[in-house]
Formats: structure tokens, C-alpha cells, sequence
């Protein structure tokens, strides 16, 4: 079973972007594979392993097209094991809410689909892991990063990331899932009003989601992305495509990538994600204490 030790913090600044990021080592027992389809087991061994998960501070990344829904699974994982679920997408947005020039900045990048520096994001994220630290966080599910090849060589060279959840869709569903996306302004929780209903075809097998609608105190406060409009959606795609699918192969050489193809919305597709991540029967007897 891979055991995760945080040993201590970096003290040098990253690539000099000034801020600092943690660093980890990590003992990775043998025999641990990501790689495959269908993935391989994640946590190896009887219940008492599986038990352990929680105390492993998992270092996971969660890749995926705009819309796959890395962040509904990463953060219902994040509540699973404990640990923090940490999304760029929501870092980029808080500095795009603050006032100053940095969010000027953001807002015409991020309008125009484009991806925001690797400079500006890397000193987000440290500060988001700085500050986690010092309330006593470890271990992460990050979302939405790395992003560029770049982004993934600065994290290999200052954490070990021990399993890389690449979840996928048909791109046809994706830009609907996009555009269905809607928030609650006041709780802050995600819904999303698209009808999904993708026919099968030439053996691929067909698609479809309930949309995930508010409930009634929220239904009159919903929000959606200023970033997900057609065209946008549409660049971000694109970018997606030329810009991190290349980090799929990176990660699968390595042997940390684990593909998983969404079944269809969340009542079928989560059971079958804790289900290939070994994690079915923790989240039983997580639900049977509680
Ligand atoms: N790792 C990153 N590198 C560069 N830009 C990022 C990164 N993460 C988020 N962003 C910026 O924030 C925007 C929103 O990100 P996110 O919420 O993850 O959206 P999505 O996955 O739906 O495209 C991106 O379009 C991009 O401009």
C-alpha cells in the first residue's frame, strides 16, 4: 500500500515566483499501478487496509475536459477521505472577486477561455497549500492543476503525486454540461440543468444525466459562469485538447494515470468511481458509523 509521508516544506522559492509550495516525500510500496483499463486497485489488501485510506493524506490529481465533472467527484472524494479538494478554477475566481489589478487581469484571460500564466497560478495554489498548512491540512485533491507540462514538471519536482483520476465524456456531452452549470450564490453548491441524452452509436454506448436541479431556497439565487457561454466553452475545449491532454500521457509513463469513463451523472457514475478506486467499501462503513 502506498504510504505518504510529508517530511517537511520547501524552503526554496518556486522557479522564483516567490511564494513557496510544500514538498513531500513518499514511499510508494511496489506493485501499485495506475495505469491500467480498467484501473487497478487502489488500495490493495482486506477492509483494515481499505480502513487506512483516510490516514494516507492522498496526494491525487483530477484530470479532465471542461464540464467532465472533476469537481463534483474530487470534492465528494475530498469529504470521503479528508482531505482538502483543492481547485485552481476556484482560486483564479476568489482573485477574480478581489479587487486590484491582478483581477483585472484574470477576467480577461479567463473571458476569453485562455489559461491564466503559470506564474499566477503557481503562486495561487501556494498560498492555498501555505495557508492549509498552517490550519493543519495535509494531503489534497487537486483540481483543475496541472494543467501545462510545465505546471506538472514544477509539481512532480516538489511533491509525489501517488494517483492521477482522468475522467472522461463524450465531447458532444461536455459543452451541455457547460452550459447547464449553475450555482447558488448564497450556500455556494453546484447544480446543473441540462438534460443529458446522448444515443449510442457505432458500439460506443449511449449517455445520459438527469440534470441536478436546486432546491426551492435555491432556486431563485442561481448563478452561472461568466465563462461559460458557447463560444467560451468551445475555446476552452480546444485548449484543453492542445494543452493538457499531452499531461495524460506524461502521467500514464509514469504509471499514475487511472482512466475512468463516466457512465452517465452522478447516481451511477460515483459508485462506480469508489468502486475502482477500492474505495466502496470504506465509504459503507463510513456511512454505517455516521
Ligand atoms: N492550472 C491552471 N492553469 C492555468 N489557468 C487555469 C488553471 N486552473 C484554472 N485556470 C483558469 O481558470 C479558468 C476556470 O478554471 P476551471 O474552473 O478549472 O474550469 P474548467 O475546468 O471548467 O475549464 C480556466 O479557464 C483558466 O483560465
Amino acid at each position: 500500500m502506498a504510504r505518504i509521508v510529508r517530511v517537511a516544506r520547501s524552503s526554496s522559492s518556486l522557479f522564483g515566483f516567490g511564494s513557496r509550495f510544500y514538498s513531500t516525500s513518499a514511499e510508494v510500496t511496489s506493485g501499485v499501478s495506475h495505469a491500467s483499463s480498467p484501473p487497478t486497485p487502489f488500495l490493495h489488501g482486506g477492509g483494515a487496509r481499505r480502513d487506512a485510506a483516510k490516514d494516507r493524506n492522498v496526494q491525487w490529481v483530477f484530470l479532465g475536459c471542461p464540464g467532465v465533472g472533476k469537481g463534483t467527484y474530487a470534492s465528494r472524494l475530498s469529504t470521503l477521505l479528508g482531505v482538502p479538494h483543492i481547485a485552481t478554477g476556484d482560486l483564479v475566481r476568489e482573485a477574480l472577486a478581489s479587487s486590484g489589478p491582478l483581477s483585472q487581469q484574470l477576467s480577461e484571460i479567463v473571458n476569453q477561455g485562455k489559461l491564466v500564466s503559470d506564474e499566477i497560478i503557481i503562486n495561487l495554489l501556494s498560498k492555498r497549500l501555505e495557508d492549509g498548512e498552517a490550519k493543519g491540512e495535509s494531503g489534497f485533491i487537486l483540481d483543475g492543476f496541472p494543467r501545462t507540462m510545465r505546471q506538472a514538471e514544477i509539481l512532480g519536482d516538489v511533491t509525489d503525486i501517488d494517483l492521477v483520476v482522468n475522467l472522461k465524456l463524450p465531447e458532444e456531452v461536455l459543452v451541455d454540461k457547460c452550459l447547464g452549470r449553475r450555482t447558488c450564490s448564497q450556500c455556494g453548491k453546484g447544480f446543473n440543468v441540462a438534460h443529458i441524452n446522448l444515443k449510442g452509436e457505432n458500439g460506443k454506448p449511449g449517455i445520459s444525466m438527469d440534470p441536478l436541479l436546486p432546491p426551492p431556497q435555491c432556486a431563485s439565487k442561481l448563478i452561472t459562469r461568466a465563462d461559460d457561454t458557447e463560444e467560451v466553452v468551445k475555446a476552452r475545449l480546444r485548449i484543453y485538447n492542445e494543452t493538457s491532454q499531452p499531461l495524460e500521457e506524461y502521467y500514464r509513463s509514469k504509471g499514475k494515470l487511472m482512466e475512468f469513463d463516466l457512465p452517465g451523472g452522478i447516481p451511477e457514475s460515483w459508485p462506480r468511481l469508489l468502486e475502482a478506486l477500492r474505495l466502496d467499501v470504506y465509504e459503507e462503513k463510513q456511512s454505517a458509523v455516521a
